[in-house]
């Protein structure tokens, strides 16, 4: 299998409302913050790691990685993050993962590149059972313009727009657990006295 070179970006720029309006990637996990668990098992799946982050830049700077903020104003939602990270990829594909899920897999920019390149689909997209998760994705850096026409029509929502791309979904389902994202105070809680 050829390799295609791939940036990898943890999306760690949202406003973490459900857990009362903190930096959730900054939010510790077992003495570390979430979005380091993220970046370790990361880091090692991809050509070069990038965070999307629209505060604290310095603390998530600290972590070794470029740091990027969306380019589009106003919190857009995921998608801004990934439009800020195709912006700023150096290769040409780029895989993304969430701050909040620390226990992603290990194998999974393997599967998802394994997928595109069998199907030549724009995006690769993680799914468990009937559930697609959007956020765990990769794809082709040529859909930049694709993105930005859609974000600048008012859109906003991840799967409706890769639905409008060639789109192929991996299935996890023997790693659903990988998927376990935290959200509140409550979970990152149970989630740090249950490990
Ligand atoms: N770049 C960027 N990422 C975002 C934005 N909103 C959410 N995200 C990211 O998208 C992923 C899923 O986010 P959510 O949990 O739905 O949103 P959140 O802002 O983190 O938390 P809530 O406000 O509690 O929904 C996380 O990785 C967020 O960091 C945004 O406006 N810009």
């Amino acid at each position: 299998m050829t390799h295609t070179h791939i940036t990898g970006v943890i999306l760690a720029g949202g406003l973490g409302r459900r857990m009362g309006g903190v930096d959730k990637g900054l939010q510790e996990l077992q003495g570390r913050p979430m979005a380091a668990w993220v970046a370790e098992r990361l880091a090692p799946q991809v050509d070069e790691l990038l965070i999307n982050a629209n505060q604290n830049a310095e603390r998530y700077a600290a972590f070794g990685h470029r740091v990027v903020a969306d380019r589009i104003a106003g919190f857009a939602g995921p998608l801004a993050g990934l439009h800020a990270a195709l912006s700023a990829a150096t290769h040409p594909w780029v895989a993304t993962a969430p701050c909040d899920s620390p226990f992603l897999p290990a194998d999974l920019v393997a599967r998802l590149s394994a997928a595109l390149l069998a199907s030549e689909a724009d995006l690769a997209v993680a799914r468990t059972f009937d559930q697609p998760h959007p956020v765990f994705c990769l794809c082709k850096r040529n859909v930049l313009p694709h993105l930005t026409a859609y974000l600048e029509s008012g859109e906003r929502k991840f799967d409706r727009w890769y639905a409008t791309l060639k789109t192929v979904e991996v299935p996890f389902d023997d790693e659903a657990a990988a998927f376990e994202n935290i959200n509140t105070r409550d979970e990152l809680q149970r989630f740090d006295s249950a490990r």
